[in-house]
């Protein structure tokens, strides 16, 4: 059997008296990369939220259910949330890096889990720009402010910096809705390669990309996963006919 990730069982959120996510069962296995589908406001977002615990900063916010992380219910009371995010880092749609420089920008993390030696630090931040693709694009320039990046640089920064803090899977909410072609698609490179070592999830808007650089896709709508199956039948045989709608752009 594949290795399961994350098992989600019964997993309702509501904000406040609105449910957002509506008993969603799903198994996200590990080492592969798996796409959130659907229309704006289905939920895709708030799930990928509910597996690092970012709603928990949101007021009114009631979950029930449970999320079995390697056999652990992330859900429950006495998990670390700082631990867990730790473990379950997260790239945003907008690259935002920090502003300071390139090479403070990777070690921010580390530093703050008190890692203090240089020589330790430069290693971390070497080989984190290193899985991110970045090492040769900056590596003469470590010290110059992250802002004066290209918006792609950035966002593989952001991949770069969730890279230094070791974590087991990277949340990926629509990362490459603000680059261009290229940039994207180094982006989609880079998530390719990064399957090998992390557990990947990502929101998408495009359809392409998530044939090209997920296994399995999740469709949701009002709230509810409609399916979930490889990539590959999701996109050529799918079962619901709304998923077949959606895909083929006739609505969302
Ligand atoms: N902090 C919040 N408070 C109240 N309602 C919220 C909050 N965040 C999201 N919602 C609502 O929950 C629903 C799901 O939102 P979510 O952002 O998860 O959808 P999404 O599928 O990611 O949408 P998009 O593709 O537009 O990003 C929407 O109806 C949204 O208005």
């Amino acid at each position: 059997m594949e290795d399961i990730k994350f098992e989600v069982k019964h997993l309702n959120l509501y904000y406040g008296d609105f449910q957002a996510l509506k008993d969603l069962n799903i198994n996200i296995k590990a080492n592969r990369v798996t796409a959130l589908i659907g229309p704006s406001g289905c939920g895709k977002s708030t799930f990928l939220r509910t597996l690092n615990r970012m709603n928990d900063l949101v007021d009114g916010v009631k979950i029930t259910g449970e999320i079995n992380m390697d056999g652990k219910n992330i859900l429950s009371d006495k998990i670390n949330t700082i631990d867990l995010r730790t473990k379950v880092g997260m790239v945003f749609q907008k690259p935002n890096p920090f502003p300071m420089s390139i090479y403070d920008n990777i070690a921010y993390g580390p530093r703050c889990q008190g890692v203090k030696d240089k020589k330790i630090l430069d290693e971390i931040v070497e080989s984190s720009l290193k899985a991110a693709a970045l090492w040769d694009d900056v590596k003469d320039r470590l010290n110059k402010n992250a802002l004066g990046m290209s918006g792609g640089q950035q966002q593989r920064l952001c991949i770069a910096r969730a890279i230094a803090m070791k974590p087991e899977v990277i949340l990926m909410d629509e990362p490459t809705s603000a680059l261009d072609p290229i940039a994207t698609q180094k982006i989609e490179e880079l998530i390719d390669i990064l399957k090998k070592d992390y557990t990947i999830l990502i929101v998408t808007h495009s359809m392409q990309q998530a044939s090209r650089v997920s296994d399995d896709t999740a469709f949701f709508l009002l709230g509810e996963i409609v399916e979930f199956d490889s990539t590959l039948n999701i996109f050529s045989n799918p079962k619901n006919k709304k998923t077949e709608e959606y895909i083929t752009g006739r609505f969302g």
